[in-house]
């Protein structure tokens, strides 16, 4: 799959005038992801369940209070284990885990040509900041490369994505001021990219591929990895091949 939608030569009209990008991290920037269903899968064991990717479709990109809800309930739980259980008993599994994440294919080469060519970045994750500070520790470099981050805990971020909240805290973090329109979020989950289209923002998915093509519905271009995405297509400096 290269990309899908209107518009795939970078010599057409760009699909928008972007001028700032948003990246989401999880799942997107850094390939944390699995992390999250090898933990879900071996609590879920212990009940004889199986956790899918319906269940994973639910629960990415939400904050964890709001993604322990859904495990509970979703997987008939209640009675036996209640969401604070839930996110403690995985904790200590997380917590050895995300410092070994590693970076998606084509993230430093879009990161880096963004930063070269003056282009704001922010990053707006569900995670916390405790999580972010595990995930990141050895990524500083490209983040620092980042005007801001905005976390699922912050003040700002009252209901997780499927909201528009984290999205639009991001927008007016970025100095100068910018409008929706000219905002671009890569985001690789079906509420991600919900939350960019009630921003009022363009959304590009890098899904993972064992998630429903019916969750891609709502995305202006979805891609397979970052290394297909054409930055002129959006109105953005063109990779210098
Ligand atoms: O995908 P993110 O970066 O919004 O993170 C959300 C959760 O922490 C993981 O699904
Ligand atoms: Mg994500």
């Amino acid at each position: 799959m290269a990309s899908c939608g209107a518009g795939d030569a970078a010599s057409a009209q760009p699909r928008a005038s972007i001028s700032h990008v948003i990246f989401d991290m999880d799942g997107l920037l850094l390939d944390t992801e699995g992390f999250y269903t090898e933990v879900q899968e071996k609590i879920l064991a212990r009940y004889d369940k199986v956790f899918d990717w319906s269940l994973k479709a639910k629960m990415m990109g939400k904050k964890a209070a709001e993604s322990a809800r859904i495990f509970v309930d979703e997987c008939g739980l209640n009675g036996l284990l209640t969401p604070e259980q839930f996110l403690e008993e995985r904790e200590s599994m997380l917590q050895a885990l995300f410092p070994s994440c590693t970076k998606l294919p084509g993230v430093l080469r879009l990161v880096h040509h963004l930063h070269a060519n003056g282009v704001p970045m922010a990053v707006a994750t569900g995670s916390h900041k405790r999580h972010f500070a595990l995930k990141t520790q050895n990524h500083q470099e490209m983040f620092s490369l980042m005007h801001h981050v905005v976390m699922g805990d912050d003040p700002e971020v009252k209901a997780g994505k499927p909201s528009p909240d984290i999205f639009l805290a991001a927008m007016r973090r970025f100095e100068g001021g910018v409008e929706p329109s000219k905002c671009l979020v890569f985001e690789d989950a079906p509420s991600g990219v919900a939350a960019a289209k009630n921003a009022g923002m363009s959304v590009v998915m890098v899904p993972d591929p064992r998630l429903d093509v019916s969750y891609h519905k709502g995305a202006d271009q979805v891609l397979s990895s970052l290394l297909d995405f054409k930055p002129a297509e959006w109105g953005l400096p063109a990779f210098k091949e």
